[in-house]
């Protein structure tokens, strides 16, 4: 397979959005990507490997400044994922002191940008028809048949939204697994559980398909805004508080535009025994 270009080992970055932590690889200069599910598998074991929330492979863009596909710890594929777009973005435009980025997803063409050191990117449109994000049958997003009343939102990937009295005490654990594997979701579902503490502010836990409990999920973050407007319990616009930290939302007319911190943790080479496991 690919691997074999990659004799020397292979060069990857550690990044993290709010704790949402990444391993990316930039595969620009390479003529195709390297990402396999087993490698996903394998860098993606904390303890055998080196550990990720998601997989971020960074290949030269066609007709945008870069491609981007993101994978999850379990090897399967994410549509969309916003704090690796931001990490990455912020990787890119650093290298050439551009203000702005596009940027090519399964999602589609999305935008970055960078301000006073924090990364913004439009997510795009939500998908609030059940057949987009998808659901098994003809349901109404706004008003799901489980218990607890979700909202189904997409964003490029499936969510279920749940509204908290105490997103604290959210059974985020025991009822994320399950809603993540229910029928209801074709293709499993990323699950939020959201206290509304004004129109402006939300608190958020996220359960993310494919990976488990992480510190924050920015396409998630985008979901839980978009239910909640649809809802009309807040705002277009919020502050979200998430396990890891901050970041401010805001819905308008062009997509569903997210800003916050990002870090660049290390450089490291993964060694060519762990490629050919
Ligand atoms: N952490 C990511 C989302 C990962 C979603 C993934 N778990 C999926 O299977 O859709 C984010 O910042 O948007």
């Amino acid at each position: 397979m690919q691997i074999k270009d990659i004799p020397q080992g292979l060069p990857f970055m550690k990044m993290h959005g709010l704790g949402n932590d990444f391993v990316v690889i930039d595969s620009r200069a390479r003529r195709a990507a390297v990402t396999t599910p087993a490698l996903a598998r394998t860098l993606g074991d904390r303890n055998r490997g080196v550990g990720f929330d998601q997989l971020a492979e960074i290949r030269a863009g066609r007709d945008t400044d870069i491609e981007l596909d993101f994978w999850n710890s379990d090897g399967s594929r994410a549509g969309a994922c916003g704090n690796a777009t931001r990490c990455v973005a912020a990787f890119v435009m650093g290298e050439t002191g551009a203000k702005a980025l596009s940027i090519r997803t399964a999602r589609g063409l999305l935008q970055a940008r960078v301000e006073a050191g924090e990364v913004s990117v439009n997510m795009g449109q939500p998908q609030l028809d059940w057949a987009e994000i998808p659901l098994a049958v003809p349901t109404d997003t706004l008003h799901l048949p489980l218990a607890g009343d979700p909202v189904a939102v997409g964003m490029g990937n499936p969510h279920c939204v749940f509204f908290a009295e105490d997103a604290d005490a959210a059974p985020v654990t025991t009822k994320g697994p399950m809603v993540e594997t229910d029928p209801l979701f074709p293709e499993q579902v990323n699950v939020e559980f959201a206290e509304v503490r004004a129109r402006d502010e939300i608190r958020m836990r996220v359960w993310e398909r494919g990976t488990g409990v992480t510190l924050a999920c920015g396409s998630g973050a985008c979901a839980t805004l978009v239910a909640a407007v649809r809802r009309d319990l807040t705002d277009r616009r919020v502050r979200m508080e998430l396990d890891g930290g901050w970041l401010v939302l805001d819905w308008r007319d062009d997509g569903v535009w997210m800003t916050g911190p990002t870090a660049h943790v290390f450089d490291a080479i993964l060694s060519p025994a762990l490629l050919e496991a």
